[in-house]
């Protein structure tokens, strides 16, 4: 299907300032991402944040009130082409075979029978393929919605909310699948969830959405170190201790955050801190481990 003929750093979808209004209403305000090919790219942000405005206006379904969306490096709409899509729930005949129901959409996005066949299988409904899609489970018809956005071999896949309402099998279903098509077949995502940890294991980068604005884009690595395990210490004199336990660490480990003195990459014995500044002449009141999980981040950031 889809192969690698574009290096890892090359931008697969720009947006700039991207903004849509609906009267008074921000539903996005002035958001600016870039997705490189490659990247699992989670969008994420509680309900109303303004993901499936964001997913709809890069793809053409809503006009931008402002600002642009680039595909592939260009604003021309033929290469929407080559971005698939899942919004909201799938659009699927429920009468129909899974296989027919592909058969009608790729007279839309194009795809041969073989096409038909070889998506069937890679989405795990190769043996239920004519079987009619109203008897298939939620996760079923999540992979068909799926199956019916790989028609037409895209490059993007932009998938609104995926895992929604899915057991822990069915989520599961769906993110091997998707960790499948990235590895194997080159496909690049943007998807939205409004659960950090459903799109912790596999992301790659992440924008985080609030009420219509990017509150902050990063990378899993980043989001990892951010979230590390940390030591807190507070002291009477925070600006001496500072200056007396940076002759100990590494100084890009230790930072003044909320009014304490956080160092980051440290697996040691805490209690050394303590002994150094009290042997200083420093009376140590806070001194403990804190890490946060993705979720807890997440609330920190969002509210
Ligand atoms: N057609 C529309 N007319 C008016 N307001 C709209 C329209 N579409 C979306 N909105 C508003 O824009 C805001 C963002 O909605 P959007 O559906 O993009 O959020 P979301 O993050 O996808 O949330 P959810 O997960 O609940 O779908 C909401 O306040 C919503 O009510």
């Amino acid at each position: 299907m889809i192969q690698n003929e574009v290096k890892n750093t090359n931008v697969v979808l720009k947006t700039s300032g991207l903004s849509k209004h609906y009267g008074s209403k921000k539903s996005l305000d002035n958001v600016s991402i870039t997705i490189n090919q490659g990247d699992i790219y989670g969008l994420i942000g509680k309900n109303g944040a303004g993901k499936t405005t964001f997913m709809k206006t890069c793809l053409g379904m809503v006009q931008a009130t402002s600002g642009t969306c680039q595909i592939l490096g260009s604003n021309d709409p033929k290469n929407l082409r080559k971005v698939g899509a899942l919004i909201e729930t799938p659009s699927i005949y429920g009468g129909l075979s899974a296989k027919k129901n592909l058969k009608i959409f790729s007279k839309i996005y194009g795809g041969t029978d073989a096409d038909i066949n070889r998506i069937l299988n890679l989405v795990g409904l190769g043996n239920v393929g004519n079987r009619k899609a109203q008897k298939f489970s939620l996760g079923m018809r999540q992979r068909l919605g799926i199956a019916i956005a790989l028609l037409g071999n895209p490059k993007l896949l932009i998938l609104d909310e995926p895992i929604n309402g899915l057991d822990p099998a069915g989520i599961k279903e769906i993110r091997d699948l998707i960790i499948y098509l990235n590895k194997e077949e080159g496909v690049t995502f943007l998807i939205s969830s409004h659960l950090l940890d459903e799109l912790g294991k596999i992301a790659t980068k992440y924008g985080f959405i609030n009420d219509g604005q990017l509150l902050e884009e990063v990378t899993a690595k980043e989001l990892q170190t951010q979230c590390e395990k940390k030591i807190i210490i507070g002291t009477k004199d925070n600006q001496t201790a500072y200056n007396i336990i940076s002759q100990y660490v590494n100084s890009n480990d230790i930072t003044f955050t909320n009014g304490n003195i956080e160092i980051k990459n440290n697996d040691d014995n805490i209690c050394q801190y303590n002994k150094i500044l009290v042997e200083h002449g420093i009376a140590v009141n806070k001194l403990y481990n804190k890490s946060q999980s993705l979720e807890e981040y997440f609330i920190e950031k969002v509210g």
